[in-house]
């Protein structure tokens, strides 16, 4: 919030992509290694890794689309693709490493400060689980990339449908304004439970534009028979959540953004994404449903909250509403390709403005 206060007083826009991802990525290496998580620029360090892993594990394969290149080029191309892997693989290994021999350390000293963090965790259950050191840096590592870009995009796109749709922002503001206590600075969690627009608008966001819209890929491990499709032991099984949530016979206007479906009354007022209801799966369901489900939503819904408690947004100049282009990026999570920029505008500013300029 000091950021964009910051970007608000010298009147400069804001890459909302950019400062969400930042914040979630920030968010996760807190969880993952405690309040000194900015120690020797950690918390960079760890986004230009997880930025590494998502180019290697969703990017571009030439030999997918052109086998025939597969033995002239996908020598070098395959040569090139093991050194990156074992480069990011090392950088990732000593990084952690250290984080969790720092937490051994901390551990094994008397009065240590208390406060735990999810290494402290993992550490504290190793014994009783037989959790290998390998395992507890895959799992850390699982963390970062299932949690950062996710939230993030959630953020990003959730600000592009407001801004596209001012009435649903205005909508928004003032539940979000009135249910926070008068003269409070920004809206702390404990507000969040009476907020249900705002719960409604993250929904909507979820269902237009889920961040993993194939979901993981999954393994069938008996025959079944789904709706009278048999499906063999050992298929891929791929779900297209994203043509789930738009399909026109489970959805009442589905290509609309309306948050209000989700309401007391609206046609999808009984409909939530905790893996029971599967017209609506944006984190999975089933025993692999996403493991950061309530991290996730409780990350998106304290942010976009604060977003428009703290600040009025406005357009740059030349760009109107109808400009705002959706259009997603290839990968494993899916982002918009076109950066969202946009001015803050501290709320109570006019009003100052106006006094001052009274005075
Ligand atoms: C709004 C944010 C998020 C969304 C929409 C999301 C969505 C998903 C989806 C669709 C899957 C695949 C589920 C399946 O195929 O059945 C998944 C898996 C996973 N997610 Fe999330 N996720 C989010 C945030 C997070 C966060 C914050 C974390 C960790 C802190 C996390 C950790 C994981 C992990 C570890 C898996 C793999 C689980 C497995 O393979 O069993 N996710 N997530």
């Amino acid at each position: 919030m000091a950021k964009i206060r910051e970007a608000g007083a010298a009147t400069t826009a804001v890459d909302i992509g950019e400062m969400m991802n930042t914040f979630a990525n920030d968010i996760i290496s807190r969880a993952v290694s405690g309040k000194l998580f900015r120690v020797e620029g950690r918390n960079k360090l760890f986004r230009e890794l997880v930025d590494n892993n998502s180019v290697l594990l969703g990017g571009f394969d030439l030999e997918n689309y052109f086998p025939s290149l597969a033995n002239s080029l996908g020598f070098l191309t395959r040569w090139f693709l093991r050194n990156r892997v074992h480069e990011t693989h090392k950088r990732w290994d000593e990084l952690l490493e250290k984080i969790i021999r720092d937490h051994e350390r901390r551990k094994s000293m008397q009065g240590h400060d208390q406060e735990s963090d999810f290494t402290d965790v993992l550490l504290s259950v190793q014994q009783e689980y037989g959790i290998t050191r390998d395992h507890m840096k895959a799992i850390l590592i699982d963390m970062f990339g299932a949690g950062t870009d996710t939230s993030s995009s959630v953020l990003e796109v959730a600000m592009a449908e407001l801004m596209r749709k001012p009435w649903v922002m205005t909508k928004l503001q003032s539940e979000v304004r009135r249910h926070t206590p008068e003269g409070q600075e920004t809206v702390e969690e404990e507000n969040l439970a009476s907020m249900a627009y705002l719960r409604a608008v993250v929904k909507e966001t979820l269902r237009l534009h889920p961040p993993v819209p194939l979901l993981v890929p999954h393994l069938s491990m008996a025959d079944c028979v789904v709706d009278g499709y048999t499906i063999p032991s050992g298929t891929r099984v791929i779900v297209n959540t994203w043509a789930i949530s738009r399909d026109p016979e489970l959805w009442e206007e589905p290509e609309e953004f309306m948050p209000e479906r989700f309401m007391d009354g609206g046609s999808a007022a009984a409909i939530d994404f905790k893996g029971n209801d599967f017209e609506f799966v944006p984190f999975g369901a089933g025993r692999r449903i996403c493991p950061g489900l309530n991290f996730g939503l409780a990350t998106v819904e304290i942010m976009l909250a604060n977003l428009v408690y703290c600040f009025d947004w406005q357009l740059p100049d030349g760009i109107e509403a109808k400009d705002i282009d959706l259009t997603e990026v290839f990968g494993l999570s899916v982002r918009p390709k076109e950066k969202l920029m946009l001015f803050p505008k501290p709320r109570g500013h006019h009003s100052m403005q106006i006094t001052e300029a009274g005075h």
